[in-house]
């Protein structure tokens, strides 16, 4: 006769059964948000357009990795991160791109470095950064592991 074996105990939360599972998986969580902004740019190419005062509407998400608490649910509360955004965005929204310090030349590529840099300190668990003008199709994806 075989002994019985004792059912495991069953995991209190969603967030519990992630974090105790055995295979390697990874939340991801993003948040996007949108600036209008000007700005110049020194080209091989339609020189002169790019070297004029010209506007986009940028489309940015900020993405965090990770596994959510298990007590609270969470990889990061989403009103936090929403703050820690509205500062960033403060510093681009309506602005003169070629005005704001540490950006270098306003491309899309150097916006989602400067996103990251804003908010890798406050905001340890972030992985990504994209930023794209939908109306002209353009999108750069910032992506990195720790
Ligand atoms: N690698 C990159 N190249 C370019 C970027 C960039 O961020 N990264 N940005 C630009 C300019 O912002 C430019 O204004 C966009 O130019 P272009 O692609 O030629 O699109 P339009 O001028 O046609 O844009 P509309 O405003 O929609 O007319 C260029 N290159
Ligand atoms: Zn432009």
């Amino acid at each position: 006769m075989s002994t019985p074996v004792a059912a495991p105990p069953s995991p209190s939360s969603a967030a519990e059964t992630m974090v105790n599972s055995n295979s390697k998986t990874v939340c991801e969580l993003s948040q996007r948000f949108f600036f209008e902004a000007a700005h110049t740019l020194n080209r091989d190419i339609e020189t002169e357009s790019s070297r004029r005062i010209h506007g986009h509407t940028y489309e940015a998400e900020v993405t965090v990795a990770g596994q959510p608490d298990a007590t609270t649910g969470m990889l990061i509360d989403l009103g936090y991160l929403r703050s820690e955004i509205a500062r960033v965005r403060e510093m681009l929204d309506h602005r003169l791109l070629d005005e704001v310090q540490d950006l270098g030349p306003a491309t899309i590529e150097n916006l989602c470095a400067f996103i990251r840099k804003q908010l890798e300190d406050s905001v340890p668990s972030l992985c990504a950064v994209m930023v794209e003008r939908r109306l002209s199709g353009d999108r750069c994806v910032l992506r990195w592991t720790r």
